[in-house]
């Protein structure tokens, strides 16, 4: 580009535009592209003679210096066009053994979260959102997407990243991640698995077969060998089949379309632990009827409250994931997926050294407590009206979220200290789940608040997001 930073700046300056610098890319074919923003509003800036975007408005063209400068909201249909010329804002497959989910409630946050994770050597996986934080934040898959696309533009990041459709209960959500372009799919078994097992006499010739074939099969586990029961087997092949069926079905939607997409299956949200002989079942049956798992997210033991570290032995933790890992890498090589990675602080560790370093990690509530923690730091006002929001919708927020939290743990008012405020484990928790509560209530003071805050913001996110990293890799 023969135009300056400084230059551009300067020029889009006299038009209102703000030039974010690191966003500043050169195209094959001479031009350059570049992320503005215009008051609060998201910009994609074009250089070069004709822009490639359908019925670009004249008034929105400008010459700076010799070169023309074309400036185009930043929309869903031009994100499309975009990525076309511009690979590394699409999502793709992972390609590392490490990775690692940042959901971003707000959409406000992701360039603050790829500045954590491009320091560490894991895949990062950015527009992670389950339907039912879409439901409560009033998005869809696309507007994920699209936030998380302008934090990848906006920072000028050019390696890979993924986007997980996370918690995916039925085809339409499918489809609507499929059609988005989502490269993870998650699918969650409770709401299958609710329905009830099917009876032995029932269940397929294909799931006896499998059952027949892993019975007393050895797993070599760090913990000595694991020998699969037939009477677990038997037990995993009523209660899953009926379950992954809805996956090979979803599978079918992804390969109809053309998607090569990696697969996760997550239970985590089940009340048993998973056994090694459903884990095994899971696998195996999916292999059988052409589903390559990329990941498994199981129940571990111990309890996985939100917005709090692990409770629960650690040992026990650490001796389940390396049996887990140990059925994976002998029934098919898929990761283990840890969800609620959340503060989890004391497993996570472990969870590597146990997965020998190959896993998947989620994490969304902490990101969005980051953006509560600004909001109490710089209005505490806002911030106890917030928390009185919070508290008078507990039910409607802990709808669909197992927590163990209840409201007589909550102080009727808080400290005057944000950090003391947020450090109180009922606090905390409520603060996590409300978040469709106080967008819907609050939203736009809370936005607004947080793009004035930026840099506070991003600090926030990034050293949160950085302390769990190291944690997990260090
Ligand atoms: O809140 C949600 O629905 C999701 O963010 C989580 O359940 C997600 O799967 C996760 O584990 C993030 O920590």
């Amino acid at each position: 580009m023969m135009l300056s930073p400084e230059a551009l700046a300067e020029g889009l300056r006299l038009y209102g535009l703000h030039l974010i610098v690191g966003s500043i890319r050169e195209l094959p074919d001479g031009g350059a592209i570049f992320a503005a923003r215009q008051g609060s509003e998201r910009r994609i800036g074009w250089i070069g003679e004709t822009s490639p975007f359908p019925a670009p408005d004249p008034r929105m063209s400008m010459r700076v210096q010799e070169h023309l400068v074309w400036i185009h909201p930043w929309t869903w249909a031009h994100y499309r066009i975009l990525r076309e010329r511009l690979p590394a804002l699409s999502p793709t497959r992972c390609d590392r053994p490490a990775s690692f989910g940042a959901g971003d409630r707000l959409g406000m946050a992701t360039a603050a979260q790829i500045a954590a994770l491009e320091r560490y050597p894991v895949f990062p996986v950015l527009a992670q959102q389950s339907p039912r934080e879409l439901a409560r934040t009033g998005r869809d898959f696309r507007s994920v997407l699209l936030d998380a696309a302008w934090g990848v533009f906006a920072s000028g990041f050019a390696g890979p990243f993924g986007a997980d459709a996370d918690h995916l209960q039925d085809d339409e959500q499918l489809r609507a991640a499929a059609e988005a372009g989502y490269s993870l799919y998650t699918f969650d078994l409770r709401r299958a698995l609710a329905r009830g097992p099917r009876p032995w006499e029932a269940l397929s010739p294909l799931a006896r077969s499998v059952v027949a074939e892993l019975a007393d099969r050895r797993v070599e586990a760090p913990q000595g060998p694991r020998t699969l029961e037939e009477s677990a087997l038997r037990a995993a092949a009523c209660r899953y089949e009926p379950a992954l069926e809805e996956v090979v079905r979803g599978a079918e939607i992804l390969r109809d379309q053309g998607i090569d997409a990696d697969l996760e299956v997550s239970v985590d949200e089940t009340e048993e632990e998973t056994t090694p002989e459903a884990h095994a079942f899971i696998a195996v049956y999916l292999q059988r009827r052409g589903v390559a798992l990329w990941s498994l997210a199981p129940r571990f033991p111990g309890v996985f409250e939100k917005a709090v570290d692990y409770e629960g032995e650690v040992e026990r933790f650490a001796q389940a994931a390396a049996l887990h890992t140990a059925v994976a890498r002998t029934f098919g090589g898929h990761r283990l997926s840890l969800h609620s990675g959340s503060e989890k602080f004391r497993i996570l560790p472990v969870f590597r050294e146990a997965t020998g370093g190959r896993f998947h990690v989620k994490t969304s509530g902490t990101t969005w407590l980051q953006a509560v923690r600004v909001v109490a730091r710089a209005v505490p006002a806002l911030f106890a009206e917030l928390y009185a929001i919070a508290r008078a919708h507990l039910e409607e927020s802990r709808r669909d979220y197992p927590i163990a939290l209840q409201p007589e743990a909550l102080p009727p008012a808080l400290p005057d200290d944000p950090e003391a405020a947020l450090a109180d484990r009922a606090v905390r928790q409520l603060f996590h789940i409300s978040y469709g509560v106080l967008l819907r209530e609050r939203g736009p003071a809370i936005r607004a608040l947080l793009e004035a805050h930026e840099a506070e913001h991003f600090t926030a996110v990034r050293e949160n997001l950085e302390r769990h990293l190291e944690a997990l890799l260090k």
